[in-house]
């Protein structure tokens, strides 16, 4: 069990985890959520004791990271997959870890083995790809057969097969009743792995919830409607009572209806329908709202204009160039 009470931590001006308060449970796979920049690494780390809390307190069963004998063999982490000495073969890199934490050689082989990395076990950690990085760095964790996993970002860089392996590796370590503690910034990845959620934003507690309970009071359902009769559908679906709402895309939405009763709706009032089809909100978009005022970095989805852009037409270059002296211009010749 991990317990987090009152968890803040201030760099200068900025407070990067502000008074969290949770608990993280055995027997489980809890998802730790948050948008770029919410505070989770900052928590994972104070976690290990390799930050130190500004205020409040984080305890592993009961005790700071600092008190346990052997860490690895309680709590086993993978943090930063490319934080390992780049000139050392995966093998050693593991005993290094064993034979510093009293965990017998065997244990080495049998990691490597779980991850899938037995045929390069003797190649030097610079030469793996993200992918095999991350699995190393999970070998490391497995390697004392710890009471506690924590991952933060797990399925960074793993292809298709590798996310799926990572998925059954998390559930399967949970149902062996330990405690799984793993970052994302994806709710669709953890809605596939976790049990329970914990979402944090700008360092600050947003829900501490099951995922069952989660999905119940998110997934909103609606029946979206496209017709040449809006007004005699309108009239219609009032008339029955059901409130309609439009999307402002020409579409009209029926939150909570059922698609067949306004289609049999629409034919009794001869509405022709051009479009009728239910929709669920995504996990995505519940996490979206929950996370959007404490999103703090934005980005644009259009490119942007080319203010001192290329003129593709002409190949030439204008903009700022434009003003400039003649003799500085730039072609995109050359
Ligand atoms: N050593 C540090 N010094 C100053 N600011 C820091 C430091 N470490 C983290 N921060 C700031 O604290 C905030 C939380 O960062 P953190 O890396 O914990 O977030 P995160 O949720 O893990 O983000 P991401 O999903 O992008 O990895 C950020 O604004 C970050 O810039």
């Amino acid at each position: 069990m991990i317990e987090l009470s009152g968890l803040t931590k201030r760099y200068g001006e900025k407070v990067a985890v502000d008074d969290l308060t949770f608990t993280v449970r055995p027997g489980i796979v809890t998802g730790f959520l948050g948008p770029n920049g919410a505070g989770k690494s900052t928590t994972m780390r104070m976690i290990l004791g390799l930050d130190h809390p500004t205020a409040g307190d984080v305890r592993i069963d009961g005790r700071h990271y600092h008190e346990l004998a052997d860490p690895l063999t309680y709590i086993g982490a993978l943090l930063d997959a490319k934080a390992v000495h780049g000139g050392r073969r995966a093998y050693h890199h593991l005993l290094c870890l064993a034979q510093s934490n009293g965990i017998p050689t065997g244990r080495v082989h049998e990691v490597l083995e779980t991850v899938g990395l037995t045929a390069v076990a003797r190649k030097k950690a610079k030469g793996f790809s993200l992918g095999m990085s991350q699995r190393l760095g999970i070998a490391g964790a497995l390697l004392g057969d710890p009471r506690i996993l924590m991952f933060d970002e797990p399925v960074n860089g793993l292809d298709p097969e590798g996310i799926h392996w990572i998925r059954g590796l998390m559930k399967s370590l949970a149902t062996q009743g330990r405690t799984v503690f793993v970052s994302s910034h994806l709710m669709s990845e953890m809605a596939l792995t976790a049990d329970h959620l914990v979402v944090i934003g700008q360092g600050r507690l947003l829900a501490d919830t099951s995922m069952a309970d989660f999905i119940e009071c998110n997934s909103r359902s609606c029946v979206r409607i496209r017709t040449p009769d809006r007004e005699r559908l309108l009239d219609a679906l009032h008339g029955a009572g059901i409130t309609a709402v439009e999307t402002g895309d020409g579409l009209l939405e029926v939150e909570g209806g059922k698609a067949e009763h306004i289609g049999e709706l629409a034919a009794r009032h001869h509405v022709v329908l051009h479009e009728l089809s239910s929709r669920r909100s995504s996990l995505e978009e519940a996490f979206m709202r929950l996370t959007a005022p404490s999103v703090e970095y934005h980005a644009r989805t259009e490119p942007p204009e080319r203010p001192w852009g290329a003129d593709w037409d002409t190949g030439t270059w204008r903009g700022a160039a434009d003003t400039a002296d003649p003799a500085t211009k730039t072609t995109a010749e050359g």
